[in-house]
């Protein structure tokens, strides 16, 4: 924490003594919300449910989605996350809460937020904690009022001693922040705000996500107090075209190393400082980010040459990834990062089995060497949960060749593997044309072969191949006689099940990698996710398929090379996972 937020704390005390006076109590709202729960007719999962995941974080039941408030708080991680108690589709959303003291293993509690005053009774949707200078944590989020407008409105911890935070209390305040015919804001589109951060002036800022007509835009409130709130005449961002602007966020990043950066830090002596904004298109359904400068005086965020915050921005996951958000984790000094991954299967197959949607492992984000892009990995903790290990090295796998690995728990793995790529002058050049990775991926799948690739991973395969997701990698030169390559990576679901009805779009991505060095790719596997990381971190794809053959013990693994020419596997190492303990 700065010496600037430190010197806050006196005001803050004063300030939080104020706040305790004007909350509303909501104990007796609980009983609201346990007849919400009671009057669901939500179908319990059943003992046969092979898509479960077995550590990756979802409730016992019902709909999930957008991660909210990810925080630590006296050594306690808190996940909140939008929920229906009522079902397994969107709707009635509530903030359901769980708590861990290692990222991958959960305690339920009763939700935190639930519709029960005005400023949200249809509804409490997204938003983020903020740790005040004094150590205590609030949350701004989105509420839906009577005429179903978009309002945001703060809670606070009801017993700050409690590092489980159970109960929270809302302020009579509320709302603190709302559209009228003065501010002109666009009452539908007004939602998701941010972690909030101390500007230059002590002045608290956050960021809400919004778009007027085809203008996305990143609206910008001040204040002294964090309970009275002013709009800034200009948004910190916005672009003409690319529609509705989700679950913004909005963080510094050191240029030079991993650590991660406090939200409200203005960096070390000497430090340099970058700053990432990060939107969740509504058009898209991907979260796209763009590294720049903050302008601390404007308040304007400024995207660093060759960035544009649109849909041609980089993502952070080039699979199914959504209503992603960060927080500073002060106990490990990194920045942590929590998204969404929806279902591929039929609303009816949802309801079927009773649940929707996981979170993601959650992942360390930094900037990487380079600038201009940001590397993610899974937090370390997920490690612990690996158990039975099988290694193979230097094995070759020529031309047209598969190789099994035997040993592991291959529908709950985690695989790290290095290929090393010979005869790179053999690589086919790139059509110029070919800006899109996605479409290479699906114009080129796992079947067709080209000079250097496909090569990868074959994960949840059943025996005879019926089914199976493929995971690889293509080598181009990026022009004839060139030495500079193109490395593209792939996640094929085409063949991932016998199943007709399930989403089974093949994923792609550029991987921004000397492909003369060893090329890695890492495969958190987990009943129904294929969670991949190419390139240590450079590109990440994150995929859901339902296999009907290639489930529990039915389930194989292999390395594969059905490219033209030999790769070799430096090293492979597979790791049979434990579940985590989750509900
Ligand atoms: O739960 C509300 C929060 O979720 C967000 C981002 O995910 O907005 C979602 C949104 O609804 C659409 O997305 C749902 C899944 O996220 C989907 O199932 C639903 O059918 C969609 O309409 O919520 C509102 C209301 O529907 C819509 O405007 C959004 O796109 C986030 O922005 C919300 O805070």
């Amino acid at each position: 924490m700065t010496k600037d937020v430190c010197s806050n704390i006196g005001l803050w005390l004063l300030f939080t003594l104020l706040l305790s006076n004007y909350v509303v109590d909501l104990e007796a709202s609980h009983h609201v919300y346990n007849r919400l729960t009671q009057s669901s007719n939500t179908k319990s999962p059943s003992v046969n449910q092979p898509y479960r995941t077995g550590y990756h974080f979802q409730p016992p039941k019902n709909w999930m989605n957008d991660p909210n408030g990810p925080m630590i708080y006296k050594g306690i991680y808190h996940l909140f996350y939008q929920w229906n108690p009522k079902g397994a589709v969107w709707g009635n959303i509530v903030w359901a809460h769980s708590t861990s003291t290692d990222l991958i293993n959960w305690n339920p509690h009763p939700p935190a937020i639930f519709p029960s005053e005005p400023f949200d009774i249809n509804g409490c949707w997204s938003g983020s904690a903020t740790i005040l200078p004094d150590g205590k944590p609030v949350i701004l989020y989105t509420g839906i009022d009577p005429k179903n407008q978009q309002v945001q409105n703060i809670a606070e911890p009801k017993n700050l001693s409690d590092p489980y935070l159970v109960e929270w209390k809302k302020s009579p305040l509320n709302p603190l922040m709302a559209p009228d015919a003065v501010n002109g804001i666009n009452a539908s589109s007004f939602r998701d705000p941010t972690t909030a951060w101390l500007g230059h002036d002590k002045k608290w800022r956050v960021i809400i996500g919004s778009k007027i007509h085809r203008r996305g835009l990143a609206i910008t409130y001040t204040s002294k107090d964090f309970l009275k709130w002013e709009k800034s005449p200009e948004p910190l961002h916005y672009d003409d075209g690319s529609g509705m602007w989700e679950c913004p966020d909005f963080f510094p990043v050191t240029r030079f190393g991993s650590k991660g950066v406090e939200t409200s830090s203005f960096g070390e002596p000497n430090e340099v400082l970058k700053h990432v904004l990060k939107i969740s298109l509504d058009d898209t359904k991907h979260d796209y980010y763009t590294i720049g400068t903050y302008d601390r005086v404007g308040d304007k965020f400024i995207p660093d040459k060759g960035f544009k915050m649109d849909g041609t921005a980089p993502r952070y996951d080039y699979g199914k990834y959504y209503a992603s958000k960060t927080f500073y984790d002060s106990a490990k000094n990194r920045r942590v990062l929590w998204g969404w991954t929806n279902e591929s299967s039929s609303v009816e197959d949802d309801v079927e089995k009773g649940w929707s949607g996981i979170q993601t492992i959650p992942r360390k984000i930094w900037l990487g060497r380079s600038g201009k892009q940001l590397i993610q990995w899974p937090v370390r903790e997920v490690e612990r949960l690996r158990t039975k290990q099988v290694n193979l090295r230097n094995k070759v796998l020529n031309s047209r060749s598969r190789l099994e690995v035997y040993g592991v728990t291959a529908a709950q793995a985690d695989v790290e593997v290095l290929f090393k790529v010979r005869n790179l002058e053999k690589a086919d050049v790139i059509e110029p044309s070919w800006t899109d990775p996605q479409l290479i991926c699906s114009k080129m799948n796992v079947s067709v072969k080209s000079g250097l690739g496909p090569f990868g991973l074959m994960v949840l395969a059943s025996k005879n191949l019926e089914e199976y997701t493929s995971v690889y990698f293509r080598i181009f030169k990026a022009h004839q006689n060139s030495n500079k390559y193109v490395v593209v990576m792939c996640s094929d679901q085409s063949r991932s099940s016998l199943e007709e009805d399930n989403d089974k779009t093949t994923y792609g991505a550029f991987v921004d990698i000397d492909p003369r060095q060893p090329v890695s790719l890492r495969a958190l596997i987990d009943h129904s996710v294929v969670e991949s990381f190419g390139g240590r971190g450079r590109a990440c794809i994150t995929s859901r398929v339902y296999p009907k053959l290639a489930i529990g013990k039915s389930s194989h693994l292999f390395a594969f090379n059905y490219g033209s020419q030999s790769v070799d596997v430096l090293s492979l190492s597979a790791w049979s996972m434990k579940s985590a303990q989750i509900s």
